[in-house]
């Protein structure tokens, strides 16, 4: 009798680059923890992303704000013991690389050597471009992240479409470039409209990852605990539901409270 051992052929950062060439579309979805990466992972999802969506989803929070790097690297280090396949990327949370670029180094160091992540993502462009030469110099992929960036939220004070001024549109697609020439392997577009992400993923030749992005993009991104349909009350247009989870779960849990009760569970199979 032979162990047949499944190979994996692992996602690279130069894969997804291929991918585009190649005009195949990139799959990335988020997770956080052992469970679900694993299941992400055996899904043959491209690219999973540790992300600072964390602080929502995990921890309730309001915004991205609060998480800090060591709970980011608590939910990378997880993850990536479930991963055999995808690539993981890890957000850089607020506050972790925004005041200097040695921090910045410092923190990416932290995430890649605690973690054994592949890749971090960091969200702006101008702003942020030392930062992003450092940690590239670094020999550590870095994936950009430009539109509605969440971290600065309360600059904008709101989640709408962002780049629908020409203005706006111009220099999003002068960071895209920028984060291309600095070296990034790929860059999230999130919440900007259709015809941007048309234009900006025609201007470069690293993919890009759309979350309410549109059709153009290179790859599509989206929160897990959304397209399961644990986040009910998150609503937006570009959220596509694969599950209604908050209702089944809830109505499975009901069950086991209500066998509990009724005294069904455990049977007479059920104990030793
Ligand atoms: N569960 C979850 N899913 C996400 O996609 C996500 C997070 N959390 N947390 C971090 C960021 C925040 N993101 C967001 C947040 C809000 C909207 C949004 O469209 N909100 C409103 C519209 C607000 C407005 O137009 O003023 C909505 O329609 O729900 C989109 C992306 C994406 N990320
Ligand atoms: C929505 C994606 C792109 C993200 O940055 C996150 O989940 O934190
Ligand atoms: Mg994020």
């Amino acid at each position: 009798m032979s162990t047949v051992k499944k190979e994996y052929k692992r996602v690279t950062v130069k894969s997804l680059v291929d991918m585009k060439k190649n005009g195949e579309k990139i799959s990335m979805l988020t997770a956080y923890d052992y469970s679900m990466a694993k299941i992400v992972d055996s899904a043959n999802v491209d690219v999973i992303l540790v992300g600072d969506s964390a602080s929502n989803v995990m921890a309730g929070h309001e915004t991205t704000l609060p998480i800090t790097l060591d709970q980011m690297i608590y939910h990378a280090t997880s993850v990536i013991r479930a991963v055999q396949r995808a690539l993981v990327v890890v957000d850089i949370p607020f506050g972790s690389y925004q005041s200097d670029p040695k921090e910045a180094l410092r923190s990416a160091i932290r995430i890649m050597k605690e973690s054994g992540a592949h890749a971090v993502k960091l969200e702006g462009g101008e702003e942020i471009k030392e930062s992003v030469k450092r940690i590239l110099n670094a020999g550590i992929p870095v994936m950009g992240h430009l539109g509605l960036t969440p971290q600065s939220i309360y600059k904008f004070g709101t989640y709408t479409v962002r780049a629908k001024e020409e203005q706006e549109a111009e220099k999003l697609i002068q960071d895209a470039k920028l984060l291309e020439k600095l070296g990034c392997f790929s860059i999230v577009l999130e919440k900007i409209p259709a015809e941007l992400t048309k234009k900006v993923s025609e201007s470069i030749s690293i993919p890009t990852i759309g979350i309410g992005g549109g059709k153009h993009a290179d790859g599509q991104v989206l929160v897990i605990h959304d397209l399961l349909g644990m986040t009910h009350e998150f609503n937006p247009r570009f959220l596509r539901r694969y599950m209604n989870l908050y209702e089944d779960m809830g109505n499975a849990i009901s069950q086991y409270v209500n066998d509990v009760k009724n005294r069904d569970f455990p049977n007479d199979q059920e104990q030793y």
